[in-house]
């Protein structure tokens, strides 16, 4: 027998008061029909070819423009009430979840939310906690790891000392404190494995994680899903604890063993999007239905058994009926709303959140060590690459054309490269949407830490590559020009990194943001000035390289390498004397590289905001 979990030496931290009411009435949530036209059209063939023998779908159900998920569901939750909602699968339990969390950013939603009788308000968010059904975490940080960084976003103001307290506390009540410092695992972007938790360990890193601040309402959507029998009694009973403390706990769940649904104050039950019923006399309310639960009967299959046949029966509708009835006449009369505010919990400032994102953002590249090497690696060999193909050059004038080459193939080389990130920014997002919806921390100090890191190993990389390629050619090695010539490459490696991560956060897709990005890229470096001097490009054409940012950086680094620069003549005649005539030739004359450099800041600006724009607004959630 497991010994409930105290949650006595606790403190709260946040001075907000132990749990709250939560009254829910005649929620509805509806969404737009994807299908409407494609069923429309059906429907209209169906029409022509109708035969009341054998058509049984309701054609009118196809035909609606909006789908309803919830119906007009109502309830109330008691502060300090461990609640079950339970229901066939797709009945509407995550639907409602995600609802009462104010996690649904999609969908039409009406009806009313209070908390202890009043309208929820900005703040409600940060008082609750939420449980997500799928385990979301950051695969190369440790279990106590993964817990602090919750405790440092969501415990601003309370001492190191207590927050590492807090954490272990914590670990020792989800069961797991021998695999504290285990890395959570899993499969990182591009595929490289990293061994960790099994599955019912993450979900209880998960369940930790919304236990971190000691929230007022917990919501857990099937917290015991893919745990062991023996968890998942230790994870409910350690959600009792919260419930004797006060804490309003609301858990989805399937199909509970007999210990644990005894453990449920209250249980609700959903049907096809209505709620049918709300309270803790669950049994007898499906045997004045009709339905008695045979003795040798797990009591929760039983009610899950019930509720699939009462779907599925002509009663169905009477039934919601009745139960909205009571609801109206009887139990919204009795509800007793708590005179009660709640306190709200202190906010991180977005300095600190930056400083915390920026931490784990470098963590988790320090430890994604394949990833890591290849980029360093994939730079010298690059470098080593081109410069050892134009080795040895001279500044005479039969060299120029080699010498555009190599700067060429570099700017392309370092445009291309963040092409092997498209994986990395899609699979942070799933973690940012997550952590975003549980509102830990804004977007932006996220953006910006990521892009710290990632701004920090370009210029290096680049830094590389140039160093090499520079060496191996023999371009203009002055200190100036090529510290110059590594700020602009490095710039362009930015540039395509935002330019990736921006179609990447617009499309959503790794496919689409292949397509789009490499089709993009080829004629970014078409339009660069290389192939064709921008001067002899066809009428039609000739603006393209105006709004093209590849042409820029080239440009920068043809000028930075060609300005004033006296050339040998190998062969009369000669065609270049000197580096201006290069600069003429390819049309470029009237730019300075710092100017030119200037627009390349302004292209990498643009995309750097677009990226932050649609990670901020688009492809807020899966569903
Ligand atoms: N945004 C949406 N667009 C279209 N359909 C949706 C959307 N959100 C939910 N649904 C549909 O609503 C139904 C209820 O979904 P929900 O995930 O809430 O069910 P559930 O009871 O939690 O199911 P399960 O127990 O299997 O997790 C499902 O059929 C789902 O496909």
């Amino acid at each position: 027998m497991i010994e409930p979990i105290g949650y006595n030496d606790f403190n709260d931290y946040g001075g907000y008061n132990k749990g709250v009411q939560l009254t829910f009435k005649n929620i509805s949530y509806k969404v737009d029909n994807k299908n409407y036209k494609k069923n429309k059209k059906n429907e209209n063939e169906k029409k022509k070819n109708f035969d009341p023998e054998i058509v049984e779908i309701n054609i009118d159900n196809l035909n609606e423009k909006e789908i309803t998920i919830l119906n007009n569901v109502s309830g109330v939750i008691e502060k300090g009430e461990l609640v079950a909602l339970m229901g066939p699968s797709g009945s509407g339990k995550s639907t409602l979840l995600d609802i009462l969390a104010q996690r649904k950013s999609t969908g039409k939603i009406t009806g009313q939310l209070l908390v202890n009788g009043k309208e929820i308000g900005e703040a409600y968010k940060k008082y609750c906690s939420y449980v997500t059904q799928e385990d979301v975490l950051l695969q190369t940080s440790t279990v106590f790891e993964t817990l602090k960084f919750y405790a440092d976003l969501k415990l601003p103001g309370v001492s190191e000392i207590e927050k590492i307290k807090r954490v272990e506390k914590v670990i020792e009540d989800v069961g797991l404190t021998l695999k504290k410092d285990s890395r959570v695992g899993g499969v990182l972007a591009g595929g490289v494995a990293v061994k960790g938790l099994s599955g019912g360990e993450k979900r209880r890193v998960s369940i930790g994680c919304g236990l971190i601040t000691n929230p007022s309402l917990i919501f857990l959507d099937e917290p015991t899903s893919g745990l062991d029998s023996v968890a998942a009694l230790q994870i409910m009973k350690t959600l009792l604890n919260l419930t004797l403390k006060g804490v309003t706990v609301i858990c989805s769940i399937h199909q509970p063993r007999p210990e644990i649904f005894e453990l449920f104050n209250k249980v609700m039950v959903i049907i096809k999007g209505k709620m049918i019923y709300s309270g803790n006399y669950i049994l007898e309310y499906f045997e004045s239905l009709g339905y008695s639960c045979p003795n040798n009967k797990n009591p929760a299959d039983f009610c899950l058994d019930s509720a699939v046949t009462i779907g599925k029966s002509s009663n169905y509708l009477n039934i919601c009926l009745q139960w909205e009835k009571k609801w109206e006449e009887e139990l919204l009369n009795e509800i007793d709303y708590p005179p009660v505010n709640v306190d709200i919990p202190k906010t991180s400032s977005w300095t600190y959140q930056y400083w915390i994102l920026l931490n784990r953002e470098w963590r988790g590249f320090i430890r994604n060590k394949g990833n890591a090497l290849s980029r360093v690696i994939t730079a010298i060999v690059i470098g080593a690459l081109f410069g050892s193909c134009f080795a040895g050059l001279d500044e005479t004038d039969s060299d120029v054309q080699k010498i555009m080459g190599t700067l060429f193939f570099l700017t392309t080389g370092l445009m291309l490269s963040p092409f092997s990130m498209i994986t990395l920014f899609l699979s942070g997002r799933e973690l940012f949407n997550s952590e975003r919806a549980s509102k830990i921390y804004h977007s932006f100090p996220y953006y910006l830490s990521m892009m710290t890191v990632e701004l920090a190993i370009e210029f290096f990389v680049s830094l590389l590559e140039v160093t090499v390629c520079y060496t191996l050619a023999h371009l203009r090695w002055e200190v100036g020009r090529f510290f110059f010539a590594v700020l602009v490459y490095s710039f362009i490696h930015s540039l395509s990194t935002f330019f990736i991560s921006s179609l990447a956060n617009l499309t959503g897709t790794s496919d689409l943001t292949f397509s789009y990005a490499s089709s993009l890229s080829v004629i970014f470096m078409l339009f660069a000035g290389f192939y064709v001097p921008t001067n002899e490009l066809p009428k039609a054409f000739g603006w393209l390289h105006w709004v093209n940012p590849a042409f820029y950086g080239y440009s920068s680094v043809v000028i930075n390498q060609f300005q004033d620069l006296p050339l040998k003549c190998t062969d009369e005649p000669c065609k270049f004397r000197n580096g201006n005539q290069v600069i003429e030739y390819y049309g470029i004359e009237d730019w300075t590289k710092g100017s030119a450099f200037g627009v390349l800041v302004a292209w990498s600006t643009f995309f750097y905001s677009l990226s932050y724009l649609a990670l901020h607004f688009l492809h807020r959630e899966k569903r």
